[in-house]
């Protein structure tokens, strides 16, 4: 069968999907992932009527990285059987100023993406490397990129800008927002749930390994919470979200850190995992009754509120706020907490709901329409790389 595979290299997963291509329609085939990469690895794989095909542990210093997953991943994927792959659509983390639309690869534009690694450590390099890989094997498949900042690419200027003199917004230093293949997913999908919320003000909330937060206005993005480098905004795993920038300014010139150390501590070494001591896995911090794991779950509850309150403030109110992601979707009382904390914009939890993981979580008597909705960003990567290959 003519197949997509699509590829998703998160900070803590590796997802892919199989698609059959059905003339203009998609047909999921598999859908698996790799995740708790170096904390509790797992390969998990399922048809589309469910049969597992194969489900894997690993000790955390077996797959402890990203490259470690794709080694593996690859391996199982290539023992599959009837699959003639037509293209693979990659999501690739930062696309900079000039990609604003998914993208046929080739060397020239995988030299250009290389050139973002340092904007995006975690993430960057994973996604290029298995493009790379394919391309030498077998350099007749084409290789779709998409980009986790496309969605945001029409924000308005004032938005984007930083407060630093104006030559910096021109050679690029700009709020670019991540997680936008998730919020174009969402956005998609709501609209299909609750056709009139979706053209009011949304706030949705992607909360995984990596968190961010986006207002929506009509299905489109106006604001979201992370900036430059996906360490802006939230707490995450290992990232920990909005900081003072001299804080950075004081590691570097009074502690005597190198750069490196620096982009070390933030990108791998702070967040829930920093704070905790404990882990950077939110299943662990709620499973612990160690303090500093209270201590890190609180702090980000406290900075998800704060966020809220942010976005909610672009928006000039709030319809509905959407849970996603990992975490988002997982875990009924980090929600139930954050549910809390939007009380005072007319929001109302209905517990049961919630436990339950239902799609709508709020009361009837709720101003705030609250909803669980998983994320699939393999496949809006499909769904771009069809209409892509289709199109040349
Ligand atoms: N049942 C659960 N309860 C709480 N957190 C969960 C649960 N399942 C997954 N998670 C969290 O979700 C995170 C992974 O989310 P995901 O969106 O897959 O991240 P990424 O794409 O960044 O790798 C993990 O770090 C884990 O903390
Ligand atoms: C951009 C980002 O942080 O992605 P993820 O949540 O998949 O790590
Ligand atoms: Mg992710």
């Amino acid at each position: 069968m003519d197949t997509i595979l699509v590829v998703n290299a998160g900070s803590s997963s590796l997802k892919f999907q199989i698609f059959e291509i059905a003339g203009v329609r998609l047909e999921r085939r598999i859908r698996g992932q790799m995740d708790g990469i170096g904390t509790r690895p797992r390969l998990r794989a399922t048809a589309v009527d469910a049969t597992t095909l194969v489900d894997r542990s690993y000790e955390p210093d077996v797959v402890k990285d990203l490259p470690a997953a794709i080694a593996e991943t690859r391996t199982w994927l290539q023992s599959l059987e009837g699959i003639t792959l037509s293209a693979v659509g990659h999501r690739v983390v930062h696309g900079g100023p000039d990609y604003a639309q998914p993208i046929l690869i080739d060397h020239d534009i995988l030299d250009k993406l290389a050139t973002f690694q340092e904007l995006a450590p975690l993430h960057q390099p994973n996604n290029l490397a298995p493009i790379r890989l394919a391309m030498g094997i077998n350099p007749d498949v084409p290789q779709i990129a998409c980009f986790d900042t496309a969605f945001h690419r029409d924000h308005a200027v004032h938005t984007d800008c930083y407060a630093l003199p104006w030559a910096f917004y021109e050679e690029g230093i700009r709020r670019y927002g991540f997680h936008g293949l998730s919020y174009e997913y969402i956005a998609e999908r709501l609209a299909e749930v609750a056709p009139q919320i979706a053209q009011g003000r949304v706030i949705v909330a992607h909360l995984g390994s990596g968190a961010s937060m986006c207002a929506l206005r009509d299905g489109r993005s106006l604001e979201t919470s992370m900036g430059f480098t996906a360490l802006d905004g939230l707490p995450m795993s290992t990232r920990p979200g909005q900081m003072d920038p001299g804080v950075v300014l004081y590691l570097l010139d009074q502690k005597g850190m190198s750069a490196a150390d620096v982009t070390d501590l933030l990108y791998r070494a702070s967040g829930l995992k920093g704070l905790s001591g404990i882990s950077g896995d939110m299943r662990d911090l709620l499973a612990s009754d160690h303090p500093r794991a209270a201590l890190a779950i609180d702090h980000f509850i406290h900075r998800c509120a704060l966020s809220v309150g942010m976005l909610a403030g672009a928006l000039g109110g709030l319809d509905a706020f959407v849970f996603t992601a990992g975490v988002g979707e997982n875990a009924p009382a980090i929600r139930a907490r954050i549910a809390e904390r939007l009380t005072w914009l007319g929001a109302e939890l209905d517990p049961d709901a919630n436990e339950r993981g239902a799609m709508l979580i709020s009361t009837q008597a709720s101003s705030v329409a609250l909803y669980v909705l998983p994320t699939d960003e393999e496949l809006m990567i499909a769904r771009h790389t069809l209409a892509l290959i289709t199109a040349s």
